[in-house]
């Protein structure tokens, strides 16, 4: 629609606006006023210049006798004071756009964060997310703070050439068509690259993040090892360079073409500025003009030239603003699927029945397997439940919906009999704590990896050192340099790197700190020794405090400590029981028991 095309800029620049007055209002108002200062005394200076000139003239003319040295002198004093005070204003309202584009840089780094912490999970599988994270980012934050800088020195440079063009009209305005043909077609390519270029930057988004990629492959710590070993390095470094190459080769074509364009336009315009001065030249050599016009030509037509090529720039500044800090809306417009409902309940002081998954089917967005089909399944209050399945039969995802990190596709999960979309989500996902296979190493001290599974505890707090006791984790630490106050990382000083085993713990320790309803642990044991891991399930239900738990592991010695087990095949569930209900049925389960069975006693013997 050409129309909405035409009003675009405006609508962005309409949505911008509330941002910047947001993120810094003192600097946005005085800004904007030095700008306006800026403005009035640059056409001052060109009014003045204009009085010095007509001055001049007289003096030239036949009333040359009358002379008025001390108006001409006044007349140069106020131009230089007035230049002064343009040049002031000048280097005042830049610093005053440097400290608000900093402020509005912050306060959109803090936007984009809000919404990256939002997100649903189902952003980070989608590509069009990191496109659309990685267009902001390069958007660039300061963008909206340069926008009002550009408005205003648009309107500056329009004004001042307004006034430039009124005085080339007293002159002969036959001169004003050849100033339009040295401005207009520099705008016209200045545009026209302008959108060339954002659509290439578009469209070499992806090419850019896997080149990042790349990057991060070769330069972070967490591959350093499979990279070496393999001779993986040299390989990653020319897939690099491959992709840099491409990017550098489309890039400069297009800056080949812009130069020449440029080049061509202007010569265009030299060629009016000197075809309008051998006009003027004649003019006044054939005595139909004064010398003064010729000399305020020669004063003003290049000034009005270079403003003109401001205002160009401006606009095309002003038309690349639109374009980019339409990119940072896009990403601030991502708003979370999975929200609270409009009148939440009230989370329940003192569960009764527990979680229940009636029906549940899932499948991730974007995709059309269903992982998970018509499951039935419930964990009530202070049950041990576990979860047994081969490698991709849906686990790790029904914990995903249990927490409601998605929603089902069919089916619903209850929490004493009302649907879990019906509770407000913190207050639901507070209900758990969660220790994922993947889960984080902070680049923090012992005690915040610990204590960042429940904010509410202080640094020292003796619930972190009890949580890692439970754990198994506090003989470790009390071994480490500086205790709880060691760093968990080589990247700063001071740091302690740990074994994967350790790391696990701290996880662990970090899923037991919270007094949560439900503890979730997903493969909890992988890393550790199995004397560890004996331990740790040795008194299980001690150490969680009778709470409820939902347990994933390979390990059916484990297992059957639980009090529950439910056993998953390609997303559904086709066994369930207790332990001795389901070696008695002589099932997948049993046979996954005596086969693990089979090897511990091969050992034995
Ligand atoms: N983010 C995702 N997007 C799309 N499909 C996914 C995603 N995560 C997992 N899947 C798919 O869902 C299925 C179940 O995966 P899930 O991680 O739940 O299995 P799991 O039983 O926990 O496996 P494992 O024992 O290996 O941890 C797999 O086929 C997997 O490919």
């Amino acid at each position: 629609m050409p129309t909405y095309r035409f009003l675009a800029p405006l609508h962005t620049f309409k949505r911008m606006l509330p941002l910047l007055w947001e993120s810094s209002r003192r600097w946005t108002l005085l800004s904007s006023l030095l700008m306006l200062m800026e403005v009035g005394f640059g056409l001052t200076v060109l009014y003045l210049l204009k009085q010095l000139v007509d001055l001049v003239t007289v003096q030239l003319g036949p009333e040359a006798g009358s002379a008025d040295f001390p108006s001409i002198l006044w007349c140069v004093a106020l131009t230089g004071a007035c230049t002064l005070a343009y040049l002031t204003s000048r280097s005042m309202s830049g610093l005053a756009r440097e400290a608000q584009g900093l402020q509005v840089a912050d306060h959109i780094d803090g936007e984009i964060h809000a919404r990256a912490i939002s997100a649903d999970l189902a952003f980070y599988e989608s590509p069009r997310y990191f496109d659309t994270l990685q267009r902001a980012r390069e958007s660039g934050n300061q963008r909206p703070a340069q926008v009002i800088g550009n408005l205003l020195m648009l309107v500056k440079n329009l004004l001042m050439l307004l006034a430039v063009v009124g005085l080339i009209v007293t002159i002969d305005w036959r001169l004003l068509p050849i100033l339009v043909l040295a401005i207009v077609p520099g705008l016209l390519v200045r545009l026209y690259f302008t959108r060339h270029l954002y659509d290439w930057q578009r469209r070499r988004t992806q090419l850019e993040r896997r080149a990042g990629y790349l990057d991060w492959l070769m330069t972070s710590d967490l591959h350093a090892k499979e990279l070496r070993l393999n001779r993986l390095g040299e390989h990653l470094r020319e897939q690099y360079a491959g992709l840099r190459r491409v990017i550098r080769r489309e890039r400069m074509r297009i800056t080949l073409r812009r130069t020449r364009t440029e080049l061509a336009v202007a010569c265009l315009a030299n060629i009016a500025f000197f075809a309008a001065l051998a006009f003027l030249a004649w003019l006044t050599a054939a005595g139909r003009n004064s010398v003064g016009d010729l000399v305020l030509f020669l004063l003003i037509f290049q000034r009005a030239q270079s403003m003109g090529q401001e205002l160009v720039q401006q606009l095309g500044k002003l038309y690349e603003d639109h374009l980019y800090v339409g990119l940072l809306l896009d990403f601030l417009d991502i708003r979370p699927g999975i929200t609270d409902p409009e009148h939440p309940a009230e989370a329940p002081p003192q569960l009764s029945e527990g979680i229940r998954f009636e029906g549940v089917s899932f499948r991730y967005p974007g995709t059309d397997t269903t992982v998970l089909n018509n499951i039935d399944l419930s964990i009530r209050p202070g049950q041990v439940v576990a979860l047994v399945g081969a490698n991709g039969s849906g686990k790790t995802s029904l914990i995903k919906l249990l927490c409601r990190l998605y929603d089902p596709t069919r089916g619903h999960i209850t929490l004493d009999g009302r649907d879990i979309r019906g509770y407000a989500l913190e207050a639901y996902r507070g209900l758990f704590s969660v220790t994922f296979q993947d889960y984080a190493h902070y680049a923090a001290t012992v005690s915040d990896n610990i204590r960042y599974g429940d904010m509410s505890v202080s640094t020292g707090s003796v619930n972190i050192e009890s949580a890692a006791t439970h754990a198994g984790a506090a003989p470790f630490i009390n071994e480490l340099s500086k205790g709880y106050a060691t760093p968990l990382t080589r990247m700063f000083d001071d740091g302690q790197e740990l074994s994967i085993g350790q790391w696990q713990k701290i996880a662990l320790s970090r899923a037991l700190l919270r007094r949560s309803e439900f503890i979730i642990l997903d493969e909890p044991t992988s890393a550790l020794d199995p004397g560890a891991e004996f331990e740790l399930f040795e008194n299980f239900r001690e150490r969680i405090d009778h709470r409820a738990a939902l347990i994933i592991s390979h390990r059916l010695s484990t297992v059957r400590m639980a009090d529950y087990i439910y056993v998953l095949e390609k997303g559904e569930i086709c066994e369930a029981g207790t332990h001795e209900e389901l070696i008695a049925r002589g099932g997948i389960y049993s046979k996954l028991f005596s086969q693990q069975a089979h090897h511990y006693r091969e050992v034995d013997a």
